[in-house]
């Protein structure tokens, strides 16, 4: 379809949706509409099926579930042409319908403004009028939990401290690659995954330059997540997102542009209101590493060992098409995580985690600058706090095993004297900010330390 048709759009609607509970198998139908025509879209996302058939209250909470992650996992279309209207196809409630304002502008707002497509940040959905039938309550506090597993070092530490603490954590992934499945294999336990198939149209329409962009993923595989835990009778998704996910990357007409959004702690509200309103979930979704800073992360992470060889947290291993085996050693991901990990560890260790040793390249040298603030912003990654690189650069300099590494010598030379003091006075290892840890979980990670 020509851009110009694609520029021409003027609403996204949301046609129909079906699960097909023999095969777990749920079809989310989209529709970009304008006066040249329609163009339509077809996501399917495919639950992993419980040994025994659900109950009729299971397939009625699974069902709002899904009406949820039909509206929210539109987003990767809807951002093809960035039409004016966000037309819902049903009436919901005031914390669904906040959940889908947010999703569709904070979201997108990374999107919006590498396109510089204001309005996308003003974007309102279009409501059906009418009401919606109350859920009944579903409390699955106490069962066991799902454990989102990424591969990288933030879901391995979550993990382990559930398994450590007693939990019995069931690992779960969407689209499991390679390095997922042996992070699985290194835990040694039962995992479930889903399969998610974007509609490949949207790689042909990307392939003719459509609009694209970064999208809230999180969100959705979040939802994925809560129906399969729904499906088989879990209990609370547990997530491993950060502190520092919540804080900006910069502001732009007004608004905060958040790479990380979905993973930040007003995305994780938002969500889990969404789905006691709309689902009747009680204790649906938290992230248990919701107060510790990257930083702390990584020190947890370093008192862990069996899945150095396989741990990944670097974007270009998790992409869906010509993706790298493991860290490119490349991206600001990768220098993040290995200057938050080198000073929890031996260098031999690191070296042989990454496959190269990032600090003795002096090429890495101007990526290291925007992560310590020396120029530019924080990369548009799920990177850390200027304040926990430059706490991460101090503790290293202070080592005898990094202080002349290259890059860390050209670092120290370049940080200014006011980053010093602020990292002096730093709370990076301290817990703190917003959570939504229940009450019972609240002593799992001191089963790691
Ligand atoms: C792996 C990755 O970082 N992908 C981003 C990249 O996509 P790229 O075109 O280079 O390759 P693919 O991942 O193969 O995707 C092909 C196209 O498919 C579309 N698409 C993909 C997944 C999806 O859920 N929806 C989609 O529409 C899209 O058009 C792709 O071009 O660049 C894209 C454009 O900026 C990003 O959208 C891709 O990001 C993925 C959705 C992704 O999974 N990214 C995570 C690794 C990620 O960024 N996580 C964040 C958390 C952010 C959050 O708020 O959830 C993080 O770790 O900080
Ligand atoms: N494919 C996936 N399936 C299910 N959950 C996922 C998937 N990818 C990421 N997540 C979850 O989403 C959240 C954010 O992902 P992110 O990539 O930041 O985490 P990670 O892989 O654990 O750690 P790292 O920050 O080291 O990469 C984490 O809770 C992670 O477990």
């Amino acid at each position: 379809m020509p851009n110009e048709q694609l520029r021409r759009m003027d609403a996204f609607t949301f046609p129909s949706y079906s699960i097909d509970l023999a095969t777990g198998e749920a079809v989310f139908d989209y529709a970009l509409t304008g006066p040249d025509g329609e163009r339509r879209f077809t996501e399917v996302i495919t639950l992993p099926l419980p040994a025994e058939p659900p109950s009729d209250t299971t397939v009625a909470a699974l069902g709002r579930v899904l009406e949820l992650l039909h509206v929210v996992a539109g987003v990767s279309y809807y951002k093809a042409a960035a039409p004016p209207r966000l037309v819902l196809p049903a009436p919901l409630g005031g914390a669904a319908t906040a959940l889908v304002s947010a999703v569709y502008t904070k979201g997108l707002a990374e999107y919006a403004y590498r396109n510089a497509l204001p309005h996308v940040l003003e974007l309102t959905p279009e409501v059906p009028a009418g009401t919606v039938a109350p859920a009944a309550p579903l409390d699955d506090a106490d069962r066991r939990p799902l454990s989102a597993v990424g591969g990288g070092k933030d879901s391995i530490v979550s993990l382990e401290a559930l398994r450590r603490a007693g939990f019995d954590p069931v690992p779960f992934s969407v689209n499991p690659n390679h390095v997922i499945v042996s992070v699985n294999e290194a835990s040694g336990l039962s995992a479930l995954a889903a399969r998610r198939r974007l509609d490949p149209a949207l790689f042909d329409l990307n392939a003719a330059g459509a609009l694209n962009g970064h999208i809230p993923v999180t969100a959705i595989n979040s939802l994925i997540a809560v129906a399969t835990a729904v499906l088989h009778g879990l209990g609370p998704v547990v997530m491993s997102n950060e502190r520092s996910a919540s804080d900006p990357n910069l502001v732009w007409n007004g608004h905060e542009i958040n790479h990380q959004w979905s993973k930040g702690v007003e995305a994780e509200g938002l969500l889990r209101a969404a789905l006691a309103e709309h689902a009747g979930l009680t204790e649906p979704y938290f992230s248990l590493l919701r107060s510790l800073s990257e930083l702390h992360i990584a020190r947890l992470f370093a008192a862990i060992d069996r899945y150095d060889d396989v741990v990944t947290s670097c974007n270009a291993a998790f992409k869906l098409r010509d993706a790298s085996e493991r860290w490119c050693r490349d991206c600001p991901k990768c220098r993040f995580v290995f200057l938050a990990m080198a000073p929890f560890m031996p260098r031999g260790r690191i070296v042989r985690i990454f496959g190269g040793d990032l600090l003795a390249d002096p090429t890495q040298i101007p990526g290291y600058r925007e992560l310590l603030g020396v120029d530019g912003h924080k990369p548009f990654e799920c990177v850390g706090e200027v304040e926990e690189s430059v706490v991460a650069l101090s503790l290293l300099a202070e080592q005898d095993e990094w202080r002349d590494a290259p890059v860390v010598r050209a670092l120290v030379g370049a940080v200014p004297p006011t980053a010093w003091s602020a990292a002096a006075s730093s709370d990076v290892f301290t817990p703190g900010g917003p959570n939504h840890v229940p009450a019972h979980y609240a002593k799992v990670l001191d089963a790691l330390t």
